[in-house]
């Protein structure tokens, strides 16, 4: 009874990008829940459609009345029904009739309704008494591709993963020690760079990839030598944003080179070897899985590879990878798939397959927090939520607040 819906509100709010987005309100007999839906760049061909024709608009005139009086009356901690209905009322198998961004963000505002309804912070009531543990930060240092501008490195992602840190404000300091560290690097190789950032809070400088790398590289085993506390550096290559499918290269603007996909391979596999790579998202193409398979093999004993656009958290294409063999971790955006209940089907597919779940944001976001509780939740030992920027700190902090809510907290296996 405590669950049980009253209201539900949909509005139109802002994101990081200063692009439109929908944020959802969910009032109980006796508890509220808010969340607000994220926006990609480079989103996977296979993500579901974000809104529909007409945008966010279309959303509040239309939209927001026909969940509204389909789900009002309903338990709020009935989840997986309430799931159900959403995709009822789409009606399509991508959300493109009323958006996986609406459907996302009334997900996640009934969930934490139905949380608050018990008095319990959603990480507990998603996650029972069991969850002891705090997921690492996978923080992004710098941003190139479509995340950056003109000039910025093709990779996407320059990312830091602080696998010393013995609780969870030592290694978000160690992040920003790091991200500080790589600004005065940048500086040095060109001092022209004014201190610019991407869509993630990461440097937006004027480098190629190998010289990204090699600042990264060496800002991490400065910082690591200084503070004691071991920090690896990690990669979101992105690369579907720049594969020429015709060519069947992988064109690397910047640098002036295209590789085919062998080539790709090697590189890949030469740049975890020679800068100790502990993570490396998306190295290649979203539509194959055979390339990804063969990197894994020759990698996946030393590095988390993994899949984004890829598997875009969908359970069914996520077993296709598992038969397959490619990759060993996916990222799990719930925006991509549209609930929280195949958010949390995925996410057991993954752990059931020893592949490492990485809760994760978007470039467009919110301070909504909600992927805190998530990864806490559903015991994921790796989120990636930027190193800096409002929008990114904001789910950093809620972790500080929930390592110091829990008994005995601890860091994650890794
Ligand atoms: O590719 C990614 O992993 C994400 C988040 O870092 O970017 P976007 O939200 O633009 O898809
Ligand atoms: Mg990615």
């Amino acid at each position: 009874m405590d669950s049980v819906i009253e209201d539900v509100r949909l509005r139109k709010i802002i994101d990081s990008r200063g692009n439109p987005t929908v944020e959802a309100d969910v009032l109980t007999w006796n508890g509220f829940g808010r969340a607000a839906a994220p926006s990609g760049a480079s989103t996977g061909v296979n993500e579901v459609a974000s809104f529909p024709d007409g945008g966010v608009d279309r959303v509040i005139e239309d939209i927001e009345d026909l969940i509204s009086s389909e789900i009002i009356g309903m338990e709020a901690e009935d989840i997986r029904e309430i799931d159900n209905v959403l995709k009822e009322i789409d009606g399509t198998d991508n959300f493109s009739n009323i958006g996986g961004n609406t459907a996302v963000a009334v997900s996640m505002a009934t969930v934490k309704a139905a949380a608050s309804s018990y008095n319990l912070p959603l990480y507990r009531f998603l996650g029972g008494a069991m969850p002891t543990s705090i997921p690492f930060p996978l923080g992004n240092m710098i941003n190139g591709g479509a995340h950056a501008g003109v000039n910025a490195p093709d990779i996407q992602e320059f990312l830091v993963i602080p696998v010393g840190a013995s609780n969870i404000t030592e290694a978000i300091t160690t992040n920003i020690n790091v991200h500080r560290r790589i600004k005065e690097k940048i500086q040095k190789v060109d001092d022209t760079f004014t201190g610019g950032k991407g869509d993630e809070g990461g440097w937006a400088p004027n480098l190629t990839n190998q010289q990204a790398l090699e600042i990264q590289f060496s800002a991490c085993e400065e910082i690591s030598d200084e503070t004691g506390v071991l920090v690896r550096p990690g990669l979101d290559v992105a690369s579907s944003e720049f594969w020429n499918e015709e060519e069947q290269q992988y064109v690397y603007e910047r640098e002036g080179v295209s590789r085919s996909v062998g080539e790709q391979i090697d590189y890949i596999a030469d740049l975890i070897d020679t800068y100790k790579l502990f993570y490396v998202e998306d190295p290649i193409q979203e539509n194959d899985f055979v390339a990804f398979a063969e990197l894994t093999a020759k990698c996946g004993d030393r590095c988390l590879i993994c899949g984004d656009d890829l598997f875009v958290t969908n359970a069914e294409i996520l077993a296709e990878g598992i038969e397959a063999n490619a990759g060993n971790s996916l990222i799990i955006k719930p925006n991509q798939i549209g609930t929280l209940t195949d958010t949390y089907n995925t996410i057991e597919l993954a752990k059931a397959n020893q592949y490492v779940p990485i809760v994760s944001h978007r470039s467009g976001e919110t301070t909504d927090e909600t992927i805190a509780h998530l990864a806490v939740a559903f015991n994921a030992p790796i989120i990636k939520t930027g190193a800096a920027g409002g929008e990114r700190i904001a789910k950093l902090n809620e972790l500080i607040r929930i390592e110091e809510e829990l008994v005995n907290p601890k860091m994650a296996d890794l």
